[in-house]
């Protein structure tokens, strides 16, 4: 302080801090070019300057210059320093030490920015702007703006555990505290379904970025697809610094690499986003050293296992996206985050931006409520973007256009897809005047060259894995330049890493399947036995895979051996089409496109394998026995099952399928079924006779996937569907069935969001379900309105046993209502009124009744508002109750300690 007074003079304060400018100034051009735009140095001056061979003789020069030049010139000097803080980051603990605050004199003049990191920034922010403000489209022709069409989608938070823990309210929230369950972690891990959104996520956050609209703190933004990662040799090696500049883009003007200097110094200046984990192939290289030094030559995945697992860059914030299932080690995820796709409130948003008009609007809105699975595959944005797009394609080109009705399959969304695509070629604008009646097997006869060739390369690539093609390579399989505009391609810029010819890839991965799968159908060369081949290959993976891992990042490959990272959705995928495609249903299609004698066999082959398989799969699943009879708990492959049936439309295989689960009680939690999922499984339960318990707790089923099972309800003794986003509207389907068939005993309904409304309907179950021994319906959205209904319920029920309301906010009335129902209750042996703002008024009420019941054992109340008065009168009950949970009384009196005992 004190000798900031006596140097009162910049250039003063120059001399004085010589020693520390000397070292610390970076940036010399920047300063140079200030100071020659304000004429406070001239060109030769700056020649001068830059003859000098070393950073630290050049700041020598600069500081002597200014020195020379006066107190205007120093004063000036600091201000640049002050004034671009990104490249003088160093400084700026300086700045604050001499307690520097500009002159009305130094604010006068212009500050320009040539500092190579705020100019590389900018040119990151230029470039990301430019590649992500258009969404994928058909073809090239049609482009969309993201801001246009981006609609939020439901993002849950999960612990390490996958818990859920609510909702991210908006994407900022990605990069905020609230649910990190690891800080030394370094990952925001995003995982979802295939289609739900997760690349569509980071183009968002990346276009946020660019306009300088994203609450993280982050300069520089680098973004990597992981499909590119396999477009490498085995015998690539390059360095951090290309992996970054070459693939992202390139700094200029710096000349003393000053860009790749300060993202080392600063990585926490740094944000990536890696999508599509789960598309990273493992090979032999992985057994390769980890990659530690900046500046060592790498194969491109040792260098992004290094950054993931934090070996380079450390500190650096890295959002990675993977398909649902794909295990990283979680000591790296700092949370994570899984996407949902959208609410019923979301589509509505995203029908009404996809429409215009509110004609068409009202037209889709009634086709789909009509068809709660519509609106369940719709809940997968991707899904959601062919239908609508289709509608609009089609109803402007045909009379009468409507949506696919109630079986609508995955298969029929792609058909659809591709008939928009076929009947864009050739076709010039549709008129208004002049509709024409649809013939989707004329287009498809039509289009069948260009179909062929598509499929052809989707083939190809599925066989090895990779998804990228040259043009030279859609030529070599049948592909005209006019073709590759017709939709099912896009460019891919990116991946072109040595500035080579443009390349491509299918519109999206799912369409690649399909296409492939439509290559299967419509080959009539290799035998018609290799219609299986993917199958076989999905066997074949599931029977190989073991800790599949990247080195240092999932932990290391014992076996040495060539694993495969990669899930095998897309596998699994071509193999749903192609039972899809080989269905009945799609018999009329494809007879136009193949022979009908080569499409009988293929389909006969197809059923036999399917049956077989789905006989082994039943009869290898592990059985166990519980108290709730003999249970089965399903592996993922069974849904993968399930869908395949569904898609062939086969009653033969969905009544096998229904017979072969001999257990009673079959276990489908946190098996990632999703609304649309409801369908099939559904399909197959109609045909069994025997009652059946499901539990289905953890997944993504919401009211669409309820309403589908609505069949199903008839035969169920155990309903579990907790933590699903059900709200009362899928009590009301519940209600109707159940109380219809009186077979139910267990209902789990969890953590979702059901209200008084939806109380007020489960009390009726309660009520008329006669079997009904538990029921789960903590943390909802019940009140003491909702609470007294279901009191009054179990106070009628002869068999309710297990009654847990976790997490509600009954409050004081609502246990007064529970107190008259325990009174003298028969049977309730356990009840939860846990965390439900409670106070001792309702503990006391709770405590009366208590003396006159004898049947209750397991009673919890942790988490209310008790204190010492309710104390006293439930603490003599205590030695009643076999686990009594009572904490969360206040309060230090001696009544609290007995009570806690
Ligand atoms: N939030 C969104 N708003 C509007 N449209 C979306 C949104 N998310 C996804 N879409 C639509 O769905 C399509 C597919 O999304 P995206 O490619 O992001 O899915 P994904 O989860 O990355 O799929 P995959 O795992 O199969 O690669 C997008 O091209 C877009 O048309």
């Amino acid at each position: 302080m004190v000798v900031t007074q006596v140097l009162n003079t910049c250039t003063l304060i120059l001399t004085y801090h010589r020693e520390l400018l000397v070292s610390q100034l970076r940036s010399i051009q920047c300063i140079l070019d200030n100071l020659l735009a304000c004429s406070f140095v001239c060109e030769e001056d700056v020649e001068i300057v830059l003859r000098s061979a070393t950073r630290t003789d050049q700041v020598r020069k600069i500081l002597e210059l200014v020195q020379c030049k006066g107190e205007e010139a120093c004063e000036y000097f600091i201000y640049v320093i002050y004034k671009v803080r990104d490249a003088y980051v160093d400084l700026q603990p300086w700045l604050k030490e001499i307690n520097y605050s500009p002159s009305s004199d130094a604010t006068a003049l212009s500050v320009v920015n040539t500092d190579p990191i705020s100019r590389y920034s900018e040119k990151l922010r230029h470039e990301m702007s430019r590649d992500t403000c258009f969404i994928m489209s058909y073809g090239q022709r049609e482009e969309t703006r993201l801001e246009d069409l981006y609609t939020d989608t439901q993002m849950a938070l999960l612990d390490d555990c996958n818990e859920h823990l609510g909702f991210l309210g908006s994407l900022d929230e990605l990069f905020a505290d609230q649910a990190v369950f690891n800080p030394q972690g370094e990952i925001i891990y995003v995982i979802g379904d295939a289609g739900v959104g997760k690349s569509i996520l980071l183009q968002r956050l990346q276009n946020l970025w660019s306009k300088k609209d994203l609450q993280a703190d982050a300069i520089f933004f680098f973004k990597f697809r992981c499909r590119m990662f396999s477009l490498f040799k085995d015998t690539d090696q390059i360095s951090l610094r290309d992996l970054l500049f070459k693939y992202n883009c390139f700094p200029d003007h710096d000349p003393n690499n000053e860009v790749f200097d300060y993202i080392l110094r600063f990585p926490e200046k740094v944000l990536f986003t890696f999508d599509g984990y789960d598309e990273i192939q493992m090979n032999d290289l992985l057994n390769a050293p980890e990659v530690v030094s900046p500046d060592a030559k790498a194969h491109p995945v040792q260098l992004l296992d290094s950054l993931l697992g934090g070996k380079l860059l450390k500190g650096s914030q890295k959002v990675l996206t993977a398909r649902t299932g794909t295990e990283i080690q979680s000591t790296v995820i700092r949370k994570k985050v899984v996407l949902r796709g959208f609410s019923p409130a979301h589509l509505k948003t995203y029908i009404s931006i996809h429409f215009k008009e509110q004609e068409h609007r009202d037209q889709v809105s009634v086709q789909l409520d009509a068809s709660p699975h519509l609106c369940g595959l719709c809940s997968t944005p991707l899904f959601c973007w062919i239908v609508l797009k289709s509608f609009r394609h089609l109803h402007t080109m045909h009379d009468s256009f409507h949506l696919p009705e109630t079986c609508v399959t995955l298969t029929d969304i792609f058909l659809l897809l591709c008939e928009v695509c076929l009947s864009r070629s050739g076709s010039s604008a549709p008129s208004l005047l002049k509709k024409s009646p649809r013939c989707v097997s004329e287009t498809f006869v039509a289009g069948l060259r260009p179909l062929a060739a598509f499929a052809k390369v989707a083939l190809r690539g599925m066989e090895r894995s990779s998804f990228v093609y040259s043009q030279e390579e859609l030529m070599e399989c049948g592909l005209t330049e006019e073709d590759l505009t017709l939709g099912f391609l896009r460019p891919v810029g990116e991946c072109d890493a040595s500035g080579g010819p443009a390349t491509f890839e299918i519109l999206h991965i799912i369409l690649h399947s399909f296409l492939a799968a439509f290559a299967l159908v419509l080959d009539e060369q290799a035998a018609a036995g290799s219609v299986l081949k993917f199958f076989t290959e999905c066997r074949r993976k599931r029977e190989a895979r073991c800790a599949p891992c990247l080195s240092c990042f999932c932990g290391s490959s014992k076996s040495g051996e060539k694993t495969l990272f990669e899930t095998n959705e897309h596998f699994q995928f071509t193999n749903l089409f192609l039972c899809g495609l080989l269905s009945k249903a799609h018999a009329g299609l494809m007879e136009h496109l193949v022979s009908p004698v080569l499409l009988r066999k293929k389909r006969a082959l197809l059923k036999s394998y399917l049956s077989t398989s789905v006989k082994s799969h039943l009869v290898g699943l592990p059985h166990h026995n519980s108290g709730e009879g003999q249970k089965v708990h399903v592996l993922p492959n069974f849904l993968w099952m399930l869908r395949c049936i569904f898609e062939t439309g086969s009653r033969d295989i969905a009544q096998m399928t229904a017979k072969g689960i001999t257990a009673g009680f079959i276990k489908l939690g946190y098996c990632n079924v999703f609304s649309g999922d409801c369908t099939a499984l559904n399909f197959v339960l109609q045909h069994r006779q025997k009652l059946l318990g499901l539990d289905m707790d953890n997944n993504n089923i919401s009211d669409y996937g309820v309403k589908q099972l609505r069949p199903s309800f008839c035969k169920m003794t155990i309903v579990r569907l907790c933590v699903n986003h059900l709200s009362d509207s899928s009590v009301e389907v519940l209600a109707e069935e159940l109380c219809k068939h009186k077979v139910v005993e267990v209902l789990g309904l969890y953590n979702n969001y059901i209200t008084d409304a939806g109380a007020k309907l489960v009390a009726q179950i309660i009520e008329e379900c006669p079997k009904l021994r538990v029921v789960k319906i903590g943390k909802n959205k019940i009140t003491a309105v909702g609470g007294r209904y279901l009191a009054s319920a179990i106070q009628k029920s002869a068999s309710i046993f297990d009654v847990g309301m976790w997490g509600n906010s009954i409050g004081d009335e609502g246990a007064q209502a529970f107190a008259e129902a325990l009174r003298n209750h028969p049977r309730l042996t356990n009840l939860s009124l846990a965390a439900n703002g409670i106070t001792s008024k309702g503990g006391r009420c709770l405590a009366e009744a208590l003396k006159e019941n004898s049947v209750l054992r397991i009673f919890w109340l942790v988490q209310n508002e008790l204190n010492d008065d309710a104390a006293p009168h439930l603490a003599e009950l205590v030695q009643l109750l076999i686990d009594a949970a009572l904490r969360g009384i206040t309060g230090t009196t001696e009544g609290t300690r007995l009570w806690m005992r």
